[in-house]
């Protein structure tokens, strides 16, 4: 995990991506390593998103590719199969956590609140992911828990647009932050790589600001 959140400091701006076509998948992946990015996610939301991180890693070895949306074992299983360099969950289930943990790559669980915090680090995690960030308060609440839980990281995601992301990144206790509108759907269905790689630049710049 240790190498992964020094990784996040030079690319702390990740790409949540759903891919329906996996088709698209090598040719997004130059787009966003072109724009600078190193660490993208898949959320497994689509039919093609196992093979699209596979793909992904293929078309840019480089890239850190990490899977979303893991809801259950079995999508961690499938996950880990097609190559995950990472691991993130939207909420986190107690059948989850001992899967999560032995799995062998960097896991990022989702959190909403204090109580879920608290387990999550008693559990052993280090870098959690508050889930939707915006519509659980945001950076305010991000910065109300470094009171009494100083030694929790976050990887917030959810409502996240290019506007909010320096107020979030601006907080000590948070190491990254996600959000869709580097690659949305639809610059992705259309083919819109060169709109993708100016927004992967302005989000990988974030790094330097
Ligand atoms: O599928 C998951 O595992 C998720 O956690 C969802 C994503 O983090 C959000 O969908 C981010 O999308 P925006 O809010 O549009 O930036």
């Amino acid at each position: 995990m240790q190498a992964f959140t020094t990784l996040l400091k030079s690319s702390p701006v990740i790409p949540v991506l759903t891919i329906d076509r996996v088709e698209d998948a090598a040719p997004l992946a130059v787009a966003l390593k072109q724009g600078g990015l190193c660490v993208v996610e898949v959320t497994l939301r689509t039919p093609a998103a196992l093979d699209s991180i596979t793909a992904m890693k293929r078309a840019v070895p480089s890239l850190i590719v990490g899977a979303g949306t893991i809801l259950k074992p079995a999508d961690l299983d499938a996950a880990m199969s097609a190559g995950s360099d990472f691991i993130v969950t939207p909420a986190t289930t107690r059948a989850l956590v001992a899967p999560l943990k032995s799995c062998g790559v960097p896991v990022i669980p989702g959190v909403a609140t204090p109580s879920e915090v608290l387990e999550r680090l008693d559990d052993g995690f280090e870098v959690l992911k508050l889930f939707p960030a915006e519509q659980y308060g945001g950076a305010a609440t991000i910065a109300a828990l470094s009171g009494p839980l100083p030694h929790a990281r976050f990887c917030p995601t959810g409502g996240i647009g290019r506007d909010k992301v320096e107020s979030y990144l601006a907080l000590k206790n948070v190491v990254g932050v996600g959000g869709s509108w580097i690659a949305t759907p639809k610059q992705i269905a259309n083919g819109d790589w060169t709109g993708i790689t100016e927004n992967a630049r302005a989000a990988a710049a974030f790094a330097r600001a």
